[in-house]
């Protein structure tokens, strides 16, 4: 099973074009998803904010009375004690509701990196290859981060904010709607500007964000080539592309942060404007006998204590567009396809151990719709157990064969049969449980020769690493390095020598017990004398174990119980090679230069 993916696939990218905006209800949707599960606390959180909020407005009601009692001479002492209390127990409830939701913010920061994790992960082959892996590594770490904003400060400042602003007008209302009327007047006015940016607030932050993206991405294609980047002298070339990367996110960012100050500036004139607005009214309407002295002094105050939530509301609209770009950024990563991986069975982890049965029926297939077809109309049947040999020309789509059994892809037509099922039909976990895969360039990861040998087996023992250490020729190495088994390797096993790498990657897939074992040019680094000892030991796995092979080394092919020769995504002949030296042109040929020569 798989999640689809709603957009088509240009919008749906890693960064490479400039995808669709998120419609706002989406937006909302997803902001939604991440707050749920924290709702209890983010309401405790806005009651400790409101709390605060409502003892700093109870302040200018108590200030009118401390001026009605001046001028009635009578004692204060009482208002003074009241207005310490409330600023005590003010600040106090307000801090610790700010302490409550900024920890909330941090848990959805967890919480959708973590969601984000587990899909990025698991998702397709193919959707990996359609995008930059860099790109999406900054979803992870930086467009997560703007969400936090989008969460405590957007929507229960927001919330918090527009509370104590309709407080504040009732109030207002009560002591003269005259002087509201002026001051609602002049903030709609003077404020409107702050509407008008927004959004380009949210524009100026998905590009810096995408270009944020373009700088993992950038580096990641640096260091993973970092020798051929050297030996090619572009360092100065791919330096500059990193930085313009870089200008890019700082050009974007200041962009934002203009706006965000435009909308600032626009809101707080506004309500200096309305400060001078109401002075002059007020007084107007003070030396007319219509208000108090008291009553307009407690209304200026409850402008000014409106300053904080209309603040807070622009705030939270301004951030509400920085964690819209994010959101954007993170839904397109997570609408990515991913595949349906459980726990293996515990049938299929280790308990049965016959050897898989593996065969091609017509199996036609393209990576990409808009691409030509790699296979068309491949089958076959392998002997199960013994070895069969895939060889052919470069492209011939042999290494695919391989990506169709792990079900990297699916076929387009046809089917590709393990153990008689349709790959399709198996659990996936359980199919990629009876593998063992050593692919064309025998990765290693970082980290110690030992993580990576128990990378495919985590259960493996030390007496299953020993055995497979001797097997695969590297007890030799594992006593010649100072730290054993637990030498750190460097990043992609740069420290090993190619041969090196490839015995790991030979001994790694071995220690898995696999059912059925594919060796993509599994042997090709290794010098005489190991690939001799290698091909032993894989003739004798596959008198237990399938074994496929892709080789060009004569040495392995001819051992092979059955070679399929592939031209141009087809099977051309099957059979053993004395059978194919004669009775297949291009094998005779490939045998003549290719295999021949090598032998020699
Ligand atoms: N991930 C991919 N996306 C698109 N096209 C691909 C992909 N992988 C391989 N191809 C194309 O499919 C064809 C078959 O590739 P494949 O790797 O199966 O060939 P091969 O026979 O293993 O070649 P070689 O002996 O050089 O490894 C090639 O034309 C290749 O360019």
């Amino acid at each position: 099973m798989t999640e689809d993916s709603s957009e088509e696939p240009t919008k749906a990218d890693g960064g490479t074009g400039r995808p669709e905006r998120l419609p706002a209800k989406e937006t909302w949707s997803v902001l939604y998803r991440h707050f749920r599960p924290h709702r209890g606390v983010v309401a405790l959180g806005a009651l400790f904010t409101l709390i605060g909020a409502a003892t700093g407005l109870a302040q200018p009601v108590a200030i009118e009375e401390l001026v009605n009692r001046l001028s009635d001479d009578e004692s204060i002492a009482s208002i003074l004690i009241l207005l310490t209390g409330l600023l005590v127990i003010g600040t106090a409830v307000e801090s610790v509701g700010s302490y409550i939701l900024e920890r909330t913010a941090q848990s959805v920061v967890l919480d959708s990196r973590r969601s984000l994790i587990r899909r990025l992960l698991r998702l397709k082959v193919s959707e990996i290859e359609r995008v930059q892996p860099g790109d999406l590594m900054s979803r992870v770490t930086s467009d997560t981060t703007l969400l936090q904003a989008v969460t405590t400060q957007s929507v229960v400042s927001a919330f918090s904010g527009a509370l104590t602003v309709i407080a504040t007008i009732v109030m207002m209302a009560f002591m003269d709607a005259v002087l509201l009327g002026v001051t609602l007047g002049v903030i709609v006015l003077f404020g409107g500007a702050t509407a008008l940016v927004m959004p380009q607030i949210s524009k100026a932050t998905e590009r810096s964000q995408e270009a944020v993206g373009k700088i993992s991405t950038a580096l990641e294609r640096a260091f993973g080539a970092f020798r051929t980047l050297k030996a090619s002298g572009a360092e100065r070339r791919e330096t500059a592309t990193v930085e313009e990367a870089a200008h890019e996110a700082w050009r974007y960012g200041v962009k934002s942060a203009k706006w965000q100050a435009v909308a600032w500036s626009s809101m707080g004139f506004a309500i200096q404007v309305s400060f001078l607005a109401v002075l002059g009214v007020g007084g107007a309407r003070v030396a007319s006998e219509a208000i108090s002295v008291a009553t307009l002094v407690a209304f200026l105050m409850l402008l000014f204590y409106l300053i904080d939530p209309v603040s807070r509301l622009v705030d939270a609209v301004t951030q509400y567009q920085v964690g819209s770009a994010a959101v954007a950024r993170i839904v397109r990563a997570e609408r990515m396809e991913t595949e349906e991986l459980d726990e293996p069975s515990p049938r299929a982890a280790g308990a049965e151990h016959t050897p898989a049965a593996v065969a091609f029926d017509d199996v036609t297939f393209r990576y990409q719709a808009e691409l030509p077809l790699v296979h068309h109309g491949v089958s076959f049947i392998v002997p199960s157990p013994g070895m069969t040999a895939f060889v052919g020309p470069s492209g011939a789509g042999k290494t695919t064969v391989f990506g169709l059994v792990e079900r990297f892809y699916e076929a387009t037509g046809g089917r590709v049969l393990v153990d008689g099922k349709d790959v399709r039909d198996w659990p996936l976990a359980d199919l990629r449980a009876a593998i063992g895969y050593v692919e064309q360039d025998a990765p290693v990861l970082a980290g110690t020769l030992r993580e990576n040998l128990v990378f495919a087996a985590p259960d493996a023992t030390e007496d299953d690493l020993r055995d497979v250490l001797v097997r695969s020729r590297l007890d030799a190495l594992v006593e010649r390095l100072p730290d054993g088994l637990d030498t750190v390797v460097g990043h992609r096993g740069s420290k090993l020598s190619g041969g090196e790498r490839q015995r790991v990657a030979i001994a790694r897939a071995l220690l898995r017990r696999p059912r059925l074992l594919l060796l993509d040019e599994a042997t090709s680094q290794l010098d005489a004398v190991n690939e001799l000892a290698l091909r032993d030991v894989v003739a004798e796995v596959s008198r237990e174990v399938t074994v496929l092979v892709v080789a060009h080394r004569l040495s392995t092919v001819t051992l092979a119980d059955q070679i399929v020769v592939m031209d141009a995504g087809r099977v051309r002949a099957t059979g053993t090679h004395e059978e194919l030296v004669t009775e297949d042109p291009l094998y005779g040929e490939l045998a003549a230069t290719q295999f021949l020569a090598t032998a020699s």
